[in-house]
């Protein structure tokens, strides 16, 4: 078998040393020699393929990377190996997530009775915030501020109302927040915001415009002390939501602080999710946080209904919610 592999290797840097492109796909299926190669189940052939620069995040036709490959083959080494591949690459180097910027965007109710907020991109309807991430926002809440030691004086800060659905469950706690800011940016969803009230809510406090107008740069002392952040502006890309981390140490109030962040970067496809889920971890760790993960259900109860007329943003079956805490070596630092 050895000597297969390294017949095989030989083989391979011949043909790239001869100027064959390791990134090809086939015309018929979209394969790539990295997806063949968790075809074969055969490790070593991955780890050479990658070590000779395949790119990890390839996809076929159907949508698949290798990493899928191996997980329908339940091959957890291979699929360790090619996940591993895409941390080290780097989150700012990924370009699967959601990359477009605010655009229209329209509050509505679909035939199913769900509020939806949809943004127009590139002619294409997108729901960025729909009523069937009620269970996600509620578990949020519930992780955030249960058993919390200032729950009954807590301060808040959300930033991206969309239609508002955690704003509504932090209102709705036994004790209500004694500080409740909402940074939000979009002209229709502040209207939206006006039409239901939320101008007029006592200890609520709304910032119109971009978080990064009021919250400047990580030393940025102006808005601070907060017992609990959570952000989930969506439109946005990671790089963005690695801005908003190197942010939280200053806008939380110490180390009973809970910071939370909506963890649907690249949720259409296990591989990507993962390597999200684990380079948020490792750039919060480096800021001096850590953070716990539990998993939220979000399989289909219904014959696909909850998508309505947007494109599928989170197509995975399990959402992965995040809890961060401050480090107390690093308070103490
Ligand atoms: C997905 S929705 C938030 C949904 C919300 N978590 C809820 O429970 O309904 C995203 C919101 O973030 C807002 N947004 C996007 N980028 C922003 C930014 N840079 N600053 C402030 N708000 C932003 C959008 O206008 C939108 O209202």
């Amino acid at each position: 078998m050895d000597q297969d592999i390294d017949q095989i290797a030989n083989e391979i840097s011949a043909c790239l040393q001869s100027g064959a492109p390791i990134w090809y796909q086939n015309l018929a299926e979209g394969l790539s020699p990295l997806h063949a190669a968790a075809f074969i189940q055969n490790e070593a052939l991955v780890k050479l393929l990658l070590d000779k620069g395949a790119l990890w995040n390839a996809v076929d036709y159907l949508k698949n990377t290798a990493g899928d490959v191996a997980l329908s083959f339940n091959n957890g080494a291979i699929y360790r190996v090619i996940r591993d591949a895409g941390i080290r690459s780097g989150a700012s180097r990924i370009s699967l997530s959601s990359n477009f910027h605010i655009a229209n965007s329209e509050i509505s109710v679909d035939k199913h009775g769900q509020n939806i907020c949809l943004v127009e991109v590139e002619g294409e309807d997108v729901g960025v915030m729909m009523g069937w991430e009620e269970g996600i926002m509620l578990k949020t809440v519930r992780k955030l501020c249960e058993r919390h030691p200032k729950s009954s004086r807590l301060k808040v800060l959300n930033v991206g109302f969309g239609l508002g659905i955690i704003d509504n469950f932090f209102q709705g706690l036994d004790e209500p927040p004694i500080e409740h800011v909402i940074i939000e940016a979009h002209p229709n969803v502040l209207e939206f915001m006006k039409k239901t009230g939320w101008y007029e809510k006592p200890r609520v406090k709304i910032l119109q415009g971009r978080w990064q107008e009021f919250i400047r740069n990580p030393n940025d002392l102006s808005i601070h002390g907060f017992d609990i952040v959570f952000t989930d502006t969506f439109s946005e890309r990671y790089t963005d939501l690695r801005q908003f981390f190197e942010c939280i140490p200053n806008l939380l109030a110490d180390e009973d602080s809970r910071f939370s962040f909506f963890n649907g970067l690249g949720a259409t496809d296990s591989l990507f999710y993962d390597v999200y889920t684990q380079i948020s971890e490792l750039h919060l760790s480096s800021l001096g946080l850590y953070v716990e993960w539990s998993d939220v259900d979000v399989s289909f109860d219904e014959e696909g209904g909850r998508w309505g007329r947007s494109r599928e943003y989170f197509s995975l079956p399990i959402y992965r919610l995040p809890i961060a805490r401050m480090k107390r070596s690093t308070l103490e630092c």
